[in-house]
């Protein structure tokens, strides 16, 4: 069977580590998946908030091209920084996944979008929509630092990134 080269399932994010490893970083937190797709690759781009998805938001509703958005919510469960509508125009959009460094909700529905979708947890509760917070900043957790421009991979194992398209 012969496989098209840019399918993530070429991407394991353990075969990338195994043939790249020293050029590569591994992220060490344990996130969950949320959206239909497990396995997801892109162009990052970032956001850094806190209880506050309205760039989130304005962000999700502009063209994304196949990129992946970093949020670093500073690891706040407090609030919900996606749900189901802004997930909804994340797929209508073109963005290939979310890795959210907070909480999500509506975690059925986004089971069902083809999306990709990591987080740290769920909660109900929505958050803010000020726009508090910076766009296409270098974020880091996990002991990664995420910069807008480098390609994340992200499967069930967990997420790696590197400077180029691997
Ligand atoms: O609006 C929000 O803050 C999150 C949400 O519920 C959605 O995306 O549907």
């Amino acid at each position: 069977m012969t496989e098209t080269t840019d399918s993530p399932s070429n991407h394991a994010t353990a075969d990338l580590i195994d043939a790249h490893g020293s050029e590569i970083d591994s992220c060490h937190t344990q996130f969950r998946q949320f959206g239909r797709h497990r396995s997801f690759c892109g162009p990052v781009r970032t956001v850094r908030c806190h209880e506050d998805n309205g760039l989130v938001k304005e962000i999700l509703n502009s063209a994304g091209h196949g990129a992946v958005l970093v949020v670093d919510g500073g690891g706040s469960v407090r609030s919900a920084l996606l749900g189901d509508l802004i997930a909804a125009a994340a797929v209508d959009n073109g963005w290939s996944g979310v890795v959210i460094h907070g909480a999500v909700r509506d975690s059925a529905t986004l089971e069902t979008l083809d999306l990709g979708v990591k987080a740290l947890g769920t909660n109900p509760r929505k958050s803010d929509k000020d726009g508090a917070g910076r766009v296409d900043v270098p974020v880091t957790f996990g002991g990664v630092t995420f910069n807008p421009g480098q390609w994340l991979y992200s499967d069930e194992d967990g997420i790696v990134v590197s400077a180029t398209q691997l």
